[in-house]
C-alpha cells in the first residue's frame, strides 16, 4: 500500500501517484465519492450515466482527456443476499457482461458461448485484496466477488436465480461495470470495481431501495480508497 502525502503531491524524493479516475453513473454518486475523497486533487471523479454504454463512453472521453494511472467503477448496486447484504460493499474480483448474448430455445448463451470473446474483465487483483482488506479494517462490512453487468436490472427471482447458477459467488449487479472496465482496457489502464449494496437482486421493489445507507456507505469507502490507491 502507498502512503499518501496531502492531496496526492509527491513528497520530496517520491515519484508523483498516479492520478485516478473514478466513474459513477449519476451525480448523488458521484457527490458521495467526492466526500469521502475529501477535497483530494488526484482523484477525479465522474457521472457518466447509467448503462454501460454511457459508461463506456463517459469513461473513453475522460481517459482521452487526462492522464491517469487507473479506473474505478464506483456507485450503488444490488447485492446477491447470501453474499452481499444490504448497506455492505462489494469489490469486485472480476467484471462480467452477465446479459451479452443471446437468447436461444435451450435457454440464454453468452457471447463468450457464441464466440465473441470472453464476457469477463479481470480487475487489478492485487489492490483488489488491499482494498478488501482495508475495507474490512475499518470496521465495514465487505465482500468480494464477481460483479455483474446488466442492462435490464433484475427483477424477478427467476432472474435472480438464473444469474446466480450461472455466475457462482456472484456478489452484486450493477449497470456500469463492464463499460467502464472496457474502455480502461483498451488503453491498458487496471480497473477496479466498487459497489455499496443499496437493494437485494431479486424481486423489484423500488420503494425498498436503502439508497442513503447505501450513499453513506459509498463515501466511507472512497475515503479508504484514498488511502489504498
Ligand atoms: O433516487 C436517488 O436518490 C438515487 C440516488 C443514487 C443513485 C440512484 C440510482 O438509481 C442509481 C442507479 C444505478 O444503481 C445501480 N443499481 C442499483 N441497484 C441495482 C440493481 O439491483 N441492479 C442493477 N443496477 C443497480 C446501477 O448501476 C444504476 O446505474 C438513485
Amino acid at each position: 500500500m502507498n502512503s499518501i502525502h496531502p492531496r496526492g503531491e509527491a513528497a520530496e524524493g517520491q515519484a508523483a501517484l498516479p492520478r485516478v479516475l473514478i466513474v459513477t453513473a449519476v451525480a448523488a454518486e458521484r457527490d458521495a465519492v467526492l466526500r469521502g475523497l475529501g477535497g483530494s486533487d488526484r482523484f477525479h471523479v465522474i457521472a457518466a450515466g447509467a448503462g454501460p454504454a454511457a459508461a463506456a463512453a463517459g469513461t473513453a472521453a475522460a481517459l482521452a482527456a487526462g492522464d491517469y494511472g487507473c479506473v474505478v467503477n464506483a456507485g450503488i448496486g444490488g447485492g446477491f443476499p447470501e453474499v452481499a447484504p444490504l448497506g455492505s460493499l462489494v469489490v469486485a474480483s472480476e467484471i462480467i457482461a452477465a446479459d451479452l448474448g443471446a437468447e436461444t430455445p435451450e435457454g440464454f448463451r453468452s457471447a463468450a458461448e457464441l464466440g465473441f470473446g470472453s464476457v469477463s474483465v479481470p480487475v487489478d487483483s492485487g489492490t483488489a485484496h488491499a482494498l478488501a482488506a482495508a475495507l474490512a479494517a475499518a470496521g465495514l462490512v465487505v465482500s468480494t466477488g464477481p460483479v455483474l453487468t446488466v442492462s435490464t436490472a433484475t427483477g424477478t427471482a427467476e432472474t435472480a436465480a438464473a444469474l446466480a447458477a450461472r455466475h457462482p459467488g456472484a456478489a452484486g449487479e450493477a449497470m456500469e461495470g463492464h463499460g467502464v472496465a472496457v474502455a480502461a482496457r483498451a488503453l491498458g489502464l487496471p480497473v477496479l470495481e466498487l459497489r455499496a449494496v443499496s437493494n437485494p437482486v431479486g424481486p423489484r421493489d423500488r420503494a425498498a431501495w436503502q439508497i442513503p445507507a447505501a450513499l453513506n456507505a459509498l463515501t466511507e469507502a472512497a475515503a479508504i480508497l484514498l488511502e489504498v490507491l
